[in-house]
Order: C-alpha cells, then structure tokens, then sequence
C-alpha cells in the first residue's frame, strides 16, 4: 500500500473503540484521521487516555463529525445508531465495518423481536458481508460494508464450522457461554456496576438474546438447514475474555481430525491440548479452541476462547479491514496476551 489508509473511528471512546485505537495506533498501512465523540467532543484522545500521549493520536481531536476526510470507517455505536449512519457513509463512497449488529442477520423481520426496532434499510442486509473471516474470506475481500460479528456468535460459529463444513447431521445445539463485563460496554445497567458484580456470576437474557438468530442465521447459510441454537449467556466479574461451551449431539466421533483440518492453515484459530483459558487470549485476536467427543452421552462438546473485545469485536474488525484493503491479513494483531 503506498499510501496509509485513512481511518475515521465512530464511537471512539467506548471500550471497542478504544481497544481500536490501540491496535491502530501502530498499524503501518493506516492513519487515523478522525475520532468521534459526542460525550468528550473538544477534548484530545490523551486527555481522555493518557498512555497514547507519546503517540500521534494524542494529536487527533475528538469531535462532534469527522474533521478529515476518510477512506474506511469503524462504527463503535449503539445498533440503531449504525443502522442510520451506514447508507449515509456508503452514499459518500466510504467503506464501513459496523461493529453492531445493525446489518449481521439477513432476515429483516427478526429485528424488532430481537433488537427492538425496525429494520430501515433491509435492502443493504444482503450486500453487509458477514464478518468471519475463517468462513467467509473470499466475500469480506473487497466488500464495502462488513458486519463484525457479535462476541458469542464468533465464538460459537468458529466451534461449529468444522462440523457444518463436513455436512455432519444434527438438529439442534447447545450453547453455552461466559463473558467478561466489558461486553455490556462502557455505559452499562445497574447490575453490572461494580457492587452488584464483584464475586457475582449471573445467567441473563436467558429466554431471549439477539445472538440466537445470527447464530441460527449463519448456521442456515452455510447447511441450508433449520438448526436450533438454545444460548445461556452469562457474565463473570472479569473485564474482558469470553469462555463457551458448544454441544453437539453428533455421532461423528473424529473430531480432533475435523478441527484440525479445517483450521491448519488459520493463523488466529488454534486447536489445542488442554481446556483453553481467557487468560490465553486477552488483548489478542486468537481463538482457541478444545473440542473432544464424550462416548458417554453421544456428544462432541467444543470449548473455545477469545477476547470479547478482540477477537470478538475490535481486532476481528482490524482483520477484515487488512482483508478487504488487500493489506496482509494479520498486520497490526498479532499481539501476545499479557500473561498471567
Ligand atoms: N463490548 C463488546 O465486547 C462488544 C461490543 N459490540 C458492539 O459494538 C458496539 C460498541 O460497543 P462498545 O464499545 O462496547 O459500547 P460502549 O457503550 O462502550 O461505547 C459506545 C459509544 O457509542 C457512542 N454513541 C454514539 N451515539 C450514541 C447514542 N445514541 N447512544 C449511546 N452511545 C452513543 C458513545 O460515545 P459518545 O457518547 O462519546 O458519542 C459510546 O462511547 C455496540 O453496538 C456493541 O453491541 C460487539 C462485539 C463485542
Ligand atoms: C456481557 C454482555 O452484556 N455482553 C453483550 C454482548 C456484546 C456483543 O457482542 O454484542 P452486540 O454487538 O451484539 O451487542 C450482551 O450480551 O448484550
């Protein structure tokens, strides 16, 4: 690339944004130019986040609306708020990867069940490519508008591909899942504030979450087939990290092999030996994943990790931009995680 991309970040100083800013402030290929905040609007990135005061970024004010202009744009907003702002950027010729969820399910019609509102722009639902890269590379690949997966779809599809991809046969799977509170983002409800979630652990939208159908979604993409998710989400008093459990009840029994073929040649997915740990992949884009099959119950079960915030969110949005900018696929996110 000969010249740096110029980047415009949408909702800079909420925890993906800010997990953007770090990964992109030594990214070769790219300049951010812009950084939008209405609630600090005025102020310069270092006031807000001291650590980036040797970096150029210190420099970049935070405003209202974009103040250069702008090849690629990061939308770190709230659903509905994406929802609007998209077309608008498209009309103008930018590209844009939504870190929402406001265009990853292809049925309109499930948004009011699930999100809580209509879908106004249903006709852009087909042209978002879907932002999994070990799955969907070759659309992300010059893809102007790409829907960054949720946290726990990420998670629950990269443990499900190998089996979807072999055309193994099963009706319904179990999903089983634990985050870390910074998945609820910044500006967060009462019962995620500190007293109510220090040494607490707590299932919550159990009967229903926005994450079922994009599941299922994606699930019938690739299989043609009705496959039911049943999802419990649940939070831990961590910052960060994502650890699920996926069930399948399946005959096949060579699973190892399955995963192992289907993710050699993946940089960011790794089967391993032992039951991975959040503390394996924080601050990185990496998914580990542990899949045996249990001969007692008939059932392969899957435990995988990442970091909701990357993996799941902010450095899997840095993939797709490398991928659909030509830029090598792991510039700017192949960290290693702060460990212990
Ligand atoms: N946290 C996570 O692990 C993941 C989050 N996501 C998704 O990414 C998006 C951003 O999430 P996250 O960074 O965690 O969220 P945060 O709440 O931390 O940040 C969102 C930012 O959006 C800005 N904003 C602009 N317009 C509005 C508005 N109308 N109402 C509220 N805020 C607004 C706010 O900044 P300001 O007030 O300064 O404008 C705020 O800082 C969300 O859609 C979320 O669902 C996806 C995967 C994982
Ligand atoms: C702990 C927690 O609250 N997590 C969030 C998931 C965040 C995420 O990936 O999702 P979206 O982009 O789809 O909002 C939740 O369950 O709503």
């Amino acid at each position: 690339m000969e010249q740096a991309l110029r980047v415009c970040i949408y909702g800079a100083t909420g925890y993906t944004g800010i997990e953007l800013l770090r990964i992109l402030a030594h990214h070769h290929y790219v300049r951010i130019v812009s950084a939008v905040s209405r609630t600090y609007a005025g102020k310069h990135i270092s006031d807000l986040l001291p650590y980036f005061s040797n970096s150029y970024l210190s420099k970049v004010p935070l405003s209202e609306e974009p103040q250069e202009d702008f090849d690629l744009a990061f939308l770190c907003l709230p659903h509905e708020t994406s929802l609007e702002l998209t077309p608008t950027l498209l009309e103008k010729g930018k590209s844009v990867i939504d870190l929402s969820g406001a265009y990853r399910i292809s049925r309109g019609e499930l948004y009011p069940e699930f999100y809580g509102f209509e879908h106004t722009h249903k006709e852009l639902l087909n042209f978002a490519v879907y932002g999994l890269p070990e799955i969907f590379r070759n659309s992300i690949k010059g893809a102007r508008l790409v829907a960054n997966p949720g946290c726990y779809p990420t998670v629950a599809l990269l443990s499900l591909y190998p089996f979807l991809r072999e055309g193994v046969d099963f009706d319904s799977i179990i999903v089983d899942a634990i985050s870390g509170v910074s998945g609820a983002g910044r500006k967060t409800t009462q019962h995620f504030h500190y007293p109510e979630m220090e040494q607490n652990i707590m299932a919550y939208s159990v009967q229903k979450h926005r994450h079922t159908p994009e599941m299922e979604d994606v699930i019938k993409r690739l299989s043609r087939r009705d496959i039911k998710v049943r999802f419990t989400p649940k939070v831990v008093p961590a910052s960060r990290g994502m650890l699920s459990t996926v069930y399948i009840p399946t005959q096949e029994k060579r699973i190892r092999d399955l995963f192992y073929e289907t993710y050699k040649e993946e940089k960011f997915v790794k089967v391993v030996q032992e039951p991975p740990m959040t503390k394996h992949v924080i601050g990185t884009n990496m998914c580990l994943i542990y899949p045996y099959y249990d001969e007692r119950t008939d059932t392969a079960v899957v435990i995988s990790a990442i970091d909701n915030l990357g993996k799941g969110a902010s450095s899997q949005a840095v993939q797709n931009m490398n991928i659909m900018m030509g830029i090598d696929e792991s510039a700017g996110i192949e960290n290693l995680p702060l460990f212990p």
